[in-house]
């Protein structure tokens, strides 16, 4: 992963509304139309009103013209990771291939990287199984 992935996912998360939390998360998305969406987790007093970080990146990549995940790098402050929740995996799958890569990062670097496949194997498919 470049660089400039993990630096806009950071730059990101600088940007979280985490006041209750005090869980910052950024994300960022390569897309396939060249350019880099990013996205931070945004709370809500009524707490379940709240979404995560990779929903906003993916909003914002659709707006802006995007339609595929190349790859994408979520990071967590204070050398903790940030695995995407099962709600945000359904999310990333809808806009990603199995082979698409999801860097898991702190604030010093990537520290693991999956594919869409290892984070939601036999995922839902309106497709009869062969
Ligand atoms: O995939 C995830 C999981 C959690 N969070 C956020 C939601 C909440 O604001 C904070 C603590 O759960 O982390 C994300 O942004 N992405
Ligand atoms: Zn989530």
């Amino acid at each position: 992963m470049s660089h400039d992935l993990f630096e806009a996912a950071r730059d990101a998360m600088s940007k979280a509304y985490a006041p209750y939390s005090k869980f910052p998360v950024g994300a960022a998305i390569r897309a396939d139309d060249g350019k880099v969406y990013v996205g931070a987790n945004i709370e809500n007093l009524s707490f379940p009103q709240g979404w995560c970080a990779e929903p906003t990146a993916i909003g914002n990549m659709v707006m802006g013209g995007g339609r595929k995940i190349v790859e994408m790098a979520v990071i967590a402050e204070k050398l903790a990771l940030c695995p995407p929740c099962g709600g945000c995996r359904q999310k990333i799958a809808e806009f990603a291939g199995p082979d698409t890569r999801v860097y898991l990062c702190d604030e010093v670097g990537v520290q693991k990287t999956m594919t869409m496949e290892e984070l939601l194997p036999f995922s839902f498919k309106t497709e009869i199984l062969g």
